[in-house]
């Protein structure tokens, strides 16, 4: 029987090409099998238990309720580091428009016409005089796949840039040059800095992690960069330290009715991921660990499951996620094992709460599969089993 793929959102149709239609439809069914989608906002958005998997097309993952998926058994993904690059040029761009007046300077060369056109240019460009980057200080909070990039940017821009992540992956620090000292905490990081750009995801912890304390740290004239997430930020104490002058500049992605309008803030419509790159880069990761996922039970990618890669080569594999109490392998076993299943190759691993297990064996007559499922789907612990053959 074919699944059904549900997406929210525009999804690249390079992603969706991913899914071959002998075997997948799209949006074809009220009972789909996974969702794909991309800023939706699943919080409020209905998902039955029987779906298997999200895969978000993107980094951030706060529009997910993820310990809601978690106790359902369904797998989220999302997909790192595919928009990272889209997102480091915009802050390129936004780093140079914070004093450089571009945009207005457009705006009002538009207006100037007639037969002196270009002497009233040349006289009225000294209205136009801008900052350079090279030399200020740009500090980034995360050194992840974004922070990581932009930090490097900002380099080759000749800024001096100061980063701070005490939970970075060892892969982002082997990408990061030693020209990039890393910053105690905040308190010692933002004295030091002309911009400050934010490169985390939004999590309880990080909910309100700039706010009137931290933003009295910074230099007068600073400018705050905000392309992670609304929320980062607490908006009235930028609003405040705007307005008395403590900071000269707000940008951000994420517009809300706090900013709108305040002469010291430029807002994009959350464009940081959206390139035609970036979407194609998403949808087709986001596909590819979707399908992996579907055909073969193998997880990577996963944001609140473990990951799992084990070749699929038998006829037969059982696939069931379970909580992670002690003994649960055990059970499994025994019930495979009454039933005289022989097991060609078995991985068990968990995170936090969850864990998995993956069973291969040889080919199991039909009634007898659908018995051990049964049995199985009776120890109270198990979630779900899902049965795939080759
Ligand atoms: N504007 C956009 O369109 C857009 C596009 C991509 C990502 N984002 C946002 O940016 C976030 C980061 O994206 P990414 O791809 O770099 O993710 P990532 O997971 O690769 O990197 C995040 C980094 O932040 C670090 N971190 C977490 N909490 C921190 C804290 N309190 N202080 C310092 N460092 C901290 C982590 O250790 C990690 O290295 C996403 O979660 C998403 O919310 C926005
Ligand atoms: O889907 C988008 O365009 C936004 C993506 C971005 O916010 C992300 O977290 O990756």
């Amino acid at each position: 029987m074919k699944q059904d793929i549900k997406t929210y959102n525009v999804i690249a149709k390079e992603g969706l090409e991913i899914f071959p239609p002998e075997k997948y439809t799209i949006n074809q069914s009220e009972r789909p099998a996974a969702l794909l989608i991309r800023s939706q906002d699943m919080h409020k958005t209905y998902f039955g238990p029987n779906v298997l998997a999200i895969a978000r097309a993107g980094a951030g993952v706060n529009n997910i309720p993820l310990v809601q998926a978690s106790a359902n058994g369904t797998v989220v993904f999302n997909t790192p580091g595919s928009n990272a690059n889209a997102v480091k040029e915009l802050i390129v761009a936004m780093l140079i428009l914070a004093n450089r007046p571009v945009v207005s300077s457009i705006a009002w060369a538009k207006k100037v016409v007639g037969a002196d056109v270009s002497l009233q240019t040349e006289k009225g460009k000294n209205h136009f005089a801008g900052t350079e980057l090279a030399g200020k200080t740009l500090g980034v909070i995360g050194l992840g796949s974004v922070g990581s990039k932009v930090a490097q940017a900002a380099v080759g821009l000749g800024m001096r840039v100061v980063g701070y992540d005490p939970y970075i992956s060892v892969e982002h620090a082997w990408q990061l040059s030693n020209e990039i000292p890393r910053a105690d905490g905040l308190s010692d990081l933002l004295p030091q800095c002309d911009y400050l750009t934010i490169h985390i995801p939004y999590t309880e912890k990080n909910k309100n992690l700039i706010t009137t304390q931290q933003l009295d740290l910074m230099k007068p004239n600073a400018v705050l960069l905000n392309y992670s997430r609304w929320g980062i930020v607490n908006e009235k104490a930028v609003v405040a330290a705007l307005d008395n002058g403590k900071l000269q500049k707000y940008m951000t992605d994420f517009s809300s009715n706090t900013i709108i309008g305040h002469p010291k803030i430029v807002i994009t419509p959350h464009i940081g991921g959206t390139t035609v790159e970036a979407e194609v880069n998403g949808a087709k990761m986001a596909a590819q660990t979707l399908r992996k996922y579907l055909e073969t039970g193998n997880i990577v990618n996963s944001v609140n499951f473990p990951t799992i890669e084990m070749p699929f080569e038998a006829p037969t594999r059982l696939t069931l996620i379970h909580q992670n109490v002690p003994n649960m392998v055990g059970r499994i076993t025994t019930i495979l094992a009454d039933e005289q299943i022989n097991i060609d190759n078995m991985i068990n691993r968990s995170r936090e709460k969850i864990a998995y297990t993956v069973i291969d064996t040889g080919t199991i007559a039909e009634p007898l599969l659908k018995k051990m499922k049964d049995r199985l789907l009776q120890i109270p612990e198990v979630i779900r089993v899902r049965v795939l053959k080759k």
